[in-house]
Parts: C-alpha cells; structure tokens; sequence
C-alpha cells in the first residue's frame, strides 16, 4: 500500500498552492481499529489515497463511517492502527484538517453571524496573541465569496437554509486552508439543486488540490459526486473508483440487500 512518502512538511499552504502539487500529500490509514466498549466498530481499516481526490465513505446504517471520520479528524483515538498525513502522524501537522459535523451535532441556534463563524476557521493558524491580521481577513473574504456567502455574512446561522448553513460551515473549513475536507454526511437534508451544487463545489475543491472525504448514504448519487468510493461495514468491503465498487454483489453483500436498478454506477 504504501508509496514512499515525501519529507514531512509544515509549511503552510495558501491559495492555488495546493494545485501545484496534487500527488504531494497522501492520506494513509494503516489497520485502523476502534472500540466502543467491547463494541468493534472500525475493524483494521487500510487505505491510501492523495490530494486531489473526493472520497465517499459508504455503508449501512452502524457501519461505523462517523468512527471512521471523527478517527480521522482526531476526535476519537484509535485503539490500534495508524493515520499518516505523507508518512508522518496526521494529528502532528496541526490545521491539515477541517472537520464538518453531521447536522446533528450542531446547535444551530447558536448566537453567532455567518463571518463570526467563518472567522474561527482563521483561529487555528493566529499567533500567540491572537491577532486577526490582513491575510487572515483576506482568507476570510474568499472564502465567503468562493461559496457565496458574501450577501449572508452578517446574518446569523440560525437565520440561513439548510443549504445556506453547509455552506456558512464548508466556508469555515476553507478558511481554515486545511488540505483534508472531513465531511459528515453533508448531503443531508439538501433538495436536488443543493446538492447538486454542493458536489460541484467538493469537485472543484478537489480539483484544486484538496482531499474531500464524506460519509455518503445515497447510492444513487454516489458515482456522480465522489470518484472514489470506500464501502465499509466495520470491515473494509471495497475501495476504488464507483464503477469498480459499487457492483450489485458488492452492495448486496455490504447492505445485505438488492441493488435498485439504478445504484449501480455507470
Ligand atoms: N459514542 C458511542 N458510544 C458507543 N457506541 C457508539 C458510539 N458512537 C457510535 N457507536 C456505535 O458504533 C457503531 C458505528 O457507528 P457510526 O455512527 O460510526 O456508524 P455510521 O456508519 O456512521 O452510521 P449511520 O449511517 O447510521 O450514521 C454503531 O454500532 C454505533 O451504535
């Protein structure tokens, strides 16, 4: 599985950067097991994958994609295995990582705007004291303006759709200028065009060179948005490109159920 790895980095990375070097930074998960309890519910999850890339993690109800996300965005500690950011532990390169919670898990009724919120994303990579300086205000503004926000930025989250608030909060994560994009199943609850747009932008997100990963439950949808696809029932089942994994055996083996007719992907 594994490449040899480049040099550990921790430099900083900044807009159009992450272009330049899309096969640079590489995502290894090396036998990743995690517990609940006496629970297994991630069983030695192996997998490799770069910048560049949109990864959907897929699997019924309880196969453990959550564990697997918050594993990776350092919210649960692994009880054996490793996760490497370019051969080095992931949780040492501090800011790599931007994590969007699943709806909910987010009180949305939370007094803050929009900016307030996007800000924080800026939090992170602030000096001893804090500061907010120009770049951090510039980073701020493009982010707002690369989801369209800019018109919502003084309203508050609890004021915005459910399309709005994914955005107010995928903007967080930009502005954070993380390489991994840590998305808890984002398409949830978002009409068509929403999530048509959504996935237009994790597209062009990782064609410009970041590695968005997202829990993802809709079979249907799953070929069109993500180009990799990990399915998973505690166990690894398959992981490739949609064509590869997503076989009517495959997911009727992993959901234990038949394939409609048009989950198969094309
Ligand atoms: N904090 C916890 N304490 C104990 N068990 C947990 C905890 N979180 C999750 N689990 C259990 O771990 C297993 C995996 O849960 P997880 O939420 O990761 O699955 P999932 O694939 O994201 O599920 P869903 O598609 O329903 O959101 C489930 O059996 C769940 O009940």
């Amino acid at each position: 599985m594994n490449s040899p790895a480049p040099p550990c980095t921790q430099d900083h990375i900044c807009w159009g950067a992450h272009a330049s070097h899309p096969d640079r930074h590489r995502l290894e998960v090396d036998s990743l097991s995690v517990y609940y309890g006496s629970l297994l519910a991630l069983n030695g999850i192996s997998f490799s994958i770069t910048c560049g890339h949109t990864l959907a993690l897929m699997g019924p109800n309880g196969a453990g994609k959550s564990t697997l996300i918050k594993a990776l965005a350092g919210l649960i500690r692994p009880d054996s295995g490793k996760i490497l950011w370019n051969g080095c532990p992931l949780h040492d390169t501090p800011g790599e990582i931007a994590y969007l919670p699943q709806r909910s898990d987010v009180d949305w009724s939370f007094p803050i705007t929009v900016r307030a919120l996007v800000e924080m994303g800026r939090y992170p990579s602030l000096g001893l004291w804090k500061k907010f300086g120009r770049h951090d205000r510039d980073i701020v503004e493009k982010s707002l303006h690369v989801l369209g926000m800019e018109s919502l930025a003084d309203r508050q989250i609890s004021e915005l759709s459910g399309g709005q608030q994914q955005r107010a909060f995928l903007a967080r994560a930009l502005a954070q200028e993380a390489h991994v994009l840590l998305l808890d199943e984002p398409f949830t609850g978002l009409d068509a065009p929403a999530s048509q747009s959504l996935g237009r932008l994790l597209d062009s997100l990782s064609a410009e060179g970041r590695l968005v990963i997202a829990s993802h439950h809709d079979l249907n949808t799953a070929a069109d948005i993500f180009d990799t696809i990990l399915l998973m029932n505690r166990e690894l089942a398959a992981f490739g490109p949609p064509k590869e994994v997503l076989t009517p055996a495959r997911i009727r083996e992993t959901y234990g159920m038949e394939p409609q007719p048009e989950t198969q992907a094309s």
